[in-house]
């Protein structure tokens, strides 16, 4: 497919998961804010996902002292709200500044049994209050083994996308995450990661048209490090990674945020 445009500005997202409380989380953002200057954000978005309890902190810090960094919330209820205790609406998360929510991850698929369905009520309850969604899609071990991948993410993605315009998945994120690679330390090889994420701008293409294939981003995720990211960018159809473990130390957060200057 056709390299990167402009109209695609890579993102680099930190899912921080289950880790940083609050005043944690204040400490990070504050050591990645000492470390990007303002060119690096003309040339990447850069987004902090951390977990419900720290967003406010975050939120403060960021409009405190004017940082470009972006943030959101690592999921989002599929409902508007009532009666659903424990679940944060996506309005809420648009109050609170959020730009992204991510859906369907791998760990809320097989640790809370979300399916298609659910993530897709989700991603369109993100998109409604007009949040960006990252959605998930991955496969595990047993299914690449079988050479069944890309079918899985397809099927994943279509699921994902069901009844969502063609507007609002201009504005979505894809995010292939293969499960095995997830905290394996085991990357997928650079050619992997572009097997998959030009199977799905084709099949953007196929349920939108060009125009949104274009221009929707697509993520790879799964053991990204300062060591492997820029062989991942180089690839036409990888338009910046979700990043769990290594968004953790900001060294290697803002390393990966400046892949440019890394050898590829
Ligand atoms: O799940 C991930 C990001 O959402 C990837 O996690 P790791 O980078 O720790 O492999």
């Amino acid at each position: 497919m056709a390299p990167a445009t402009p109209s695609r500005k890579p993102l680099m997202a930190g899912n921080w998961k289950m880790n940083n409380n609050h005043l944690e989380a204040i400490a990070l953002v504050q050591k990645m804010a000492f470390a990007l200057k303002e060119p690096d954000f003309d040339a990447v978005d850069v987004a902090v996902i951390p977990p419900f309890t720290a967003i406010r902190s975050v939120q403060t810090l960021i409009d405190a002292d004017r940082l470009a960094i972006q943030y959101g919330a690592q999921d989002v209820s599929q409902h508007a709200s009532g009666a659903y205790t424990g679940e944060i609406s996506a309005a809420m998360l648009a109050k609170l500044g959020c730009t992204y929510a991510v859906v369907g991850h791998s760990e809320r698929r097989q640790y809370h049994a979300e399916d298609d369905a659910v993530v897709n009520a989700k991603a369109r309850a993100a998109l409604a209050a007009d949040l960006t969604p990252i959605l998930c899609v991955g496969e595990g071990l047993e299914v690449r083994k079988a050479g069944e991948h890309v079918a899985h993410c397809l099927a994943q993605l279509d699921g994902g996308l069901e009844k969502i315009t063609a507007d609002q998945a201009r504005r979505t994120v894809i995010a292939y995450e293969p499960v095995w690679a997830i905290g394996t330390g085991e990357v997928a090889t650079p050619q992997d990661a572009q097997e998959v994420c030009a199977a799905i701008r084709t099949r953007l293409a196929d349920l939108y048209d060009g125009g949104v294939a274009d221009e929707a981003r697509i993520l790879y995720g799964g053991s990204v490090k300062g060591g492997n990211i820029a062989k991942l960018m180089a690839q036409d159809d990888v338009d910046g990674a979700l990043v769990g473990g290594a968004s953790l130390d900001p060294g290697e957060f803002v390393k990966i945020c400046r892949y440019r200057d890394l050898p590829v």
